[in-house]
């Protein structure tokens, strides 16, 4: 659906990543991984066609995006942005309706099919109840949802989502991804987002691409990309990732004590349990 080729991407002339190569299909949901700064947006503002690369390729749907216009992009990708409180109250119905921007004429208004679409778009997030309630006074992951059904009704197959569960509570994140699971299990969606929860990337069984420093350091299944020491490297912090009974991973960070070298992610037991030497 979108395939990158040995993408440098930068700011003008400053190069922040190089030598990037992916591909999203369809049914796919991608974890992007990487610490503060190492490109993610970067990458994701050129996928999307808002920043040129500076050398390398992109094609979306086997057409360089160089070649096609705003609207056709917007058509193919659509991006889902943090949720943030806007300065005006907007109803909800209203906000979805803002997908369809690149479906609709700059100067018309939504038809009764726009208005449609969106409301399926609420309904296939389960919130179609909230379709008239003034979108300012959402909780937060009640706004994640409304970006997300905003971008269904854009109707682009492929969906770019910024730290999607940020800010969110343990029990939003988990709505959030889950219904990001369904989209892209219903095989007309591919996803891919950034996050900085490695055990997101479990909990959703997503391939994962982890970046550091402007470069692709690994790009496959959780289990073989997110080990322990890849993780240590790329944070800085000695991280272990362990099964729970129930066959989950966890990936957590020992929390030394400067003074005494000691754990403290466990309690007592990182009393006795050094953390390993990294
Ligand atoms: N508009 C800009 N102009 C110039 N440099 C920028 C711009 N936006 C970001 N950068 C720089 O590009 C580099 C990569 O930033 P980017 O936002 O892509 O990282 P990130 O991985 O998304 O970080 P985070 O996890 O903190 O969101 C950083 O050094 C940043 O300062």
């Amino acid at each position: 659906m979108i395939t990158a080729r040995e993408l440098t991407i930068g700011h003008g002339a400053t190069v922040v990543g190089q030598g990037l190569s992916l591909s999203i299909s369809l049914g796919e949901v991608i974890c992007l991984l990487g610490p503060n700064g190492c490109g993610k947006t970067t990458l994701f503002r050129t996928l999307l066609g808002l920043i040129p690369p500076i050398t390398g390729a992109i094609a979306i749907g086997g057409r360089d995006i160089a070649a096609l216009r705003r609207r056709d992009i917007a058509r193919a990708v659509a991006y889902v942005p943090q949720a943030h409180v806007p300065p005006f109250p907007y109803l909800v119905e209203e906000v979805v309706l803002m997908g369809r921007t690149a479906r609709i004429g700059p100067l018309s208004a939504p038809s009764a099919g726009d208005r449609d679409i969106a409301r399926a778009a609420l309904a296939r997030l389960g919130i179609a109840d909230l379709a008239q309630s003034d979108y300012s006074r959402l909780s937060g992951g009640q706004r994640q949802m409304v970006m997300i059904a905003r971008a269904l009704a854009q109707q682009a197959p492929l969906l770019i989502m910024d730290e999607p569960t940020a800010s969110l509570d343990f029990g939003n994140q988990a709505r959030v991804l889950t219904r990001i699971a369904d989209l892209a299990r219903a095989g007309d969606h591919g996803v891919i987002l950034s996050t900085h929860d490695p055990d997101q990337a479990f909990a959703l069984d997503a391939r994962v691409i982890l970046m550091h420093e402007g470069v692709i350091l690994a790009d496959g299944p959780p289990e073989k990309v997110l080990t322990a020491s890849r993780l240590t490297d790329v944070y800085g912090v000695p991280v272990r990732v362990e099964r729970t009974e129930s066959g989950s991973a966890v990936c957590a960070p020992w929390v030394v004590d400067a003074s005494t070298g000691s754990g403290l992610q466990h309690h007592e037991t990182a009393i006795t349990n050094k953390p390993p030497n990294v």
